[in-house]
């Protein structure tokens, strides 16, 4: 099979395949560039398999990083970008499930490929264009079928993240795990146990934010991955109704991702701090999935006040994308005008301070300072006071006399 546009990405890096194959190797593109390629789909790291060994390559490029030397990439930089070049591998045994005890360089494609994960992974391109598809890779493409390459359990012991990413791609690339795939990955579920959880939020996030993610989702808790996974061992029928929802749309970050899967948890906003700190998530993160979280506990039981919604600050459009997409009716285009009409987003927008209450008022700094303005934010919020300098130096003085009495 051969392919009749190349997409500029791969045209820019031909001179690389070119001027390895000019010093007698055999170099490959390779990997998900490939793979999107021929679903049409935009490409974004475009990674290069070669013959030659690592220190051939840095004897080939004058501008090389050792990216991940061990593993046998490195990175040739050109015109700006940086191609992964990696030498072809078997890997021999795997004693811990990730890592491969050791890493054997070889010259032969064949035995590269043989070692990838799914045969839609295990494609390469040559500089003109060729397909080469050892496993059936095209034809499982276009039957949108998602297969591990040879015996899926060899794939799964190998590195145990395959599991996670079979579900991962299946809700990515809409395709169907195959019977066999998907039985290795049931069998080999515990397996997961050895994976570092960051690698599997990676996959995860990406799970939830397909356009098959209600799929990608059901297969998870079938296989019993997420008997496997931070907060997620035995919650079920939450994800099952999480894969529901999904099923309609489906969050279009991170953020929105785990709020609404904290949500369909049933967490408090505490508990789903806890919950995002297993996952090692942002602490940026963290925060606004409990704003989000805050909100979405509010409006499941009924309505918000201006107060909530200001309450939410920068989470708010988090918030309400969340909202859209969760199974709570609100209006959301309402709650989004009434949050823009707020008088005020931010206390810094209060038209004075307490530099102001100091100067204007003769007030000394002290604990007083901050319930004075902590109430005039919530009565300008809430529509009791104008944010307007004379009316909230008038209500400050109140304040200081009604204190006084
Ligand atoms: N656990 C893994 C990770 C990667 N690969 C191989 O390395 C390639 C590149 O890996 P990666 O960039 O992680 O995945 P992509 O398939 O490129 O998918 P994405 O579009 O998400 O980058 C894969 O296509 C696959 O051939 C593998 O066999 N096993
Ligand atoms: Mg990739």
């Amino acid at each position: 099979m051969k392919i009749n546009k190349m997409p500029l990405e791969f045209i820019e890096a031909l001179p690389i395949l070119e001027t390895i194959e000019n010093a007698g190797y055999e170099a490959y593109f390779v990997g998900g560039s490939v793979r999107d390629t021929l679903l049409s789909k935009p490409i974004h790291d475009v990674d290069i398999a070669t013959s030659a060994y690592p220190e051939e390559i840095k004897k080939i490029f004058n501008r090389t990083v050792d990216t991940g030397i061990e593993h046998g990439t490195v990175m040739i930089l050109d015109h700006g970008t940086g191609y992964e070049t990696t030498t072809f591998r078997t890997e021999s045994t795997y004693t811990d499930f990730r890592r491969p005890d050791e890493v054997k360089f070889v010259r032969s494609l064949d035995e590269d490929l043989k070692r990838r994960d799914f045969t839609v992974n295990a494609l390469a391109l040559t500089k003109d264009g060729e397909v080469i598809d050892l496993f059936g890779g095209v034809q499982d493409m276009s039957a949108k079928v998602l297969r591990a390459v040879g015996r899926p359990e060899e794939r799964f012991h190998e590195d145990a993240l395959r599991m996670m990413r079979a579900v991962r791609f299946a809700a990515q690339l809409d395709f169907k795990i195959d019977p066999d795939t998907q039985k290795a990955i049931a069998e080999n579920a515990p397996l997961l146990a050895n994976i570092a959880v960051e690698r599997i939020n990676v996959e995860f996030s990406k799970l939830m934010q397909g356009t098959s993610a209600s799929y990608g989702l059901v297969e998870m808790i079938k296989s019993g991955l997420n008997r496997f996974m931070p907060g997620l061992s035995s919650t079920d029928q939450d994800l099952a109704a999480y894969a529901e929802l999904l099923q309609i749309a489906q969050p279009a970050d991170d953020s929105q991702a785990w709020s609404l899967l904290s949500f369909e948890l049933g967490l408090n906003p505490q508990d789903t701090s806890k919950f995002l700190k297993l996952w090692k998530q942002p602490n940026e993160m963290i925060q606004t999935a409990k704003s989000v979280i805050t909100l979405m506990n509010k409006l499941r039981l009924g309505d918000v006040n201006d107060w909530d919604l200001y309450q939410t600050q920068d989470a708010i459009t988090t918030a309400l994308a969340t909202v859209k997409i969760s199974e709570i009716s609100a209006n959301v285009d309402n709650l989004s005008m009434r949050y823009q009409a707020l008088p005020i987003k931010h206390k810094q927008e209060l038209a004075i301070n307490g530099g102001e209450l100091v100067k204007s008022l003769h007030l000394a700094p002290g604990p007083l300072f901050g319930k004075i303005l902590a109430d005039l934010e919530h009565r300008v919020v809430t529509g009791g006071l104008e944010n307007e300098r004379a009316a909230l130096l008038h209500a400050a003085a109140e304040i200081v006399e009604k204190e006084k009495k």
